[in-house]
Parts: structure tokens; sequence; C-alpha cells
């Protein structure tokens, strides 16, 4: 049995700070140790959302320019994403990516710009200040801690529905003042980390990863997969039809050098 994962990069040429792009060549390097083939491809102005194409989404942080002219044409590609969502479609949204999946954004001239909503948090704007510096964060859920590094001026209030990428222990987070950081949404990820958040923080890629196998491969055993992988000494699976459930059991700090000729 082969396996294959597709990535569409939303919006990859326009919103990609501090290296954001790294997130593709982490998932590429991980997938290629695990055997599983996994390319990518940029989704960006006046093309369409298919979203049976793709497993996994990647939409990356932005400035406001480019953010501004985003929300304008995302919402053509908004009934597409929403169902993409709900489907179980994987999804890592960072900072602006974040910002626009969420009901609007006040930028730092005021301007209102409309998110798609497809997740339930909306975003306002600090006066005369940006959170700027390194976040450390702990997922109440799994005890997994996560390192990053924020730049925003907009406050992200989480709604219905959405549980915290993970509190906050360092940092600033969402919006300085009830400690949560990102958001978790089906198989979605929002966060304010840059990094990129994937190569500082393996766990969540390895997630990533499972949620879009077991969701394209719903009954396939991947104990096979497991046997011949190196992921064997770091992910304890379980399969189980609908969701792995994935243990960490070490954490590997992929190089860059290796990154780049996968
Ligand atoms: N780093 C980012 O993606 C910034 C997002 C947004 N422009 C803000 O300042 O809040």
């Amino acid at each position: 049995m082969s396996y294959s994962l597709k990535v569409g990069h939303l919006y990859g040429d326009l919103m990609n700070t501090y290296g954001d792009i790294g997130n593709i060549l982490v998932l590429k390097h991980l997938a290629k140790e695990m055997g599983v083939e996994l390319d990518d491809e940029v989704v960006s102005l006046d093309q369409p959302f298919d979203k049976d194409k793709y497993d996994i989404v990647i939409f990356g942080g932005g400035q406001d320019f480019e953010q501004s002219i985003i929300s304008k044409d995302i919402q053509t590609k908004k009934t597409d994403l929403i169902d993409f969502i709900e489907d179980g479609g994987s999804m890592v949204a960072i900072c602006g990516g974040y910002q626009l999946l969420g009901h609007y954004y006040i930028g730092a001239n005021g301007e209102k710009l409309e998110g798609i909503g497809a997740l339930d948090h909306y975003t306002e704007k600090q006066e005369n200040h940006r959170f700027i510096g390194d976040v450390l964060i702990e997922n109440q859920e799994t005890g997994e801690k996560y390192r990053g590094f924020e730049n925003h001026q907009g406050i992200t209030f989480l709604g219905e529905g959405e549980r915290p990428l993970g509190n906050v222990l360092e940092g600033y987070g969402n919006n300085g003042e009830d400690k949560t950081e990102g958001a978790i949404y089906k198989n979605v990820y929002c966060t304010y980390f840059h990094g990129p958040i994937l190569a500082r923080n393996n766990q969540i890629a390895k997630h990533v990863l499972m949620n879009a196998l077991s969701r394209k491969y719903p009954d396939a055993d991947l104990t096979t997969q497991k046997e011949t992988s190196s992921f064997r000494n770091i992910l304890k699976i379980k399969p189980n039809k609908k969701a792995f459930d994935i243990k960490v059991e070490s954490f590997c700090y992929p190089r860059f050098d290796s990154l780049i000729n996968v």
C-alpha cells in the first residue's frame, strides 16, 4: 500500500512571514521518513479552492496590506474552505491566516477586514502596540509544550467550539488577557507562532500528518508503515478507523540542511 498526501498552500505567494513556508518543508521531511509521498501547490488569488484535492492546507501569516487583498478574495473560497474544515480536513493557519479564518480582523489603521467565519473567533485592534517575542505554551489535553515567536497587533478572542492550542506560560498569546494561545477546531490548528511552528514543534506536524492520513485512508492498517518508518521510535499509533491515538515518545528536531534536499 502506498500513501500520498497533497498540501494546498493557501495564498502561499502572499502570506509567508518569518519563513512560514518552512512548515511545508517539515511536512515533506517527516512524510518522507514515514514513506508517505507529499507534494504541495499554491492556491492564490482568483483560483478556486478545490476541497476534494487537498488533504492538508497551510495558511501563513502576513502583513495588513496582503490581508486586505486576501480578505476579499477568500470570500470566493469561503464555502469550499468551510466544507473542507467541517469534513475533517487538516489545516495549519498562522497569525494573519488564523485571523482570516475567524469572523473579522481589525487592522492597525482601523479597517475591518472580513474573515470567512469558518471558526468562531474574532480579532480586535490594539492601540499603538504589538505583541512581539518568544512564547511558551502548554496544551491542556496532551501536556505537550510548544514554543514559537509572535509578532502581531491583532488580539484574538476564541468562540464557540474552539479550544486553545495551549495555555500561555511565557509571552502574550491570543490577546494578552485570558492566557490562551491559538485555537484548535476539528483538525484545524491555528496559532500566532512563527518559527516556523512545525519545525520547532514536531509533535504538531505529526498530529497534522496522522490526522490527514487517517481521514484519507480510514480503513488502512498503518502497522506496516509504522514498522518500516523511523516513526516507530517517536510515535505510538493505535489505529482505530476514525482517528489514530498519537503519543509522542521523544522529540526530534529536524535540521534545516537535511530538509532542503527533500
Ligand atoms: N505576523 C502576522 O501574520 C501579523 C498579522 C497581522 N497583520 C497583525 O499584525 O496582527
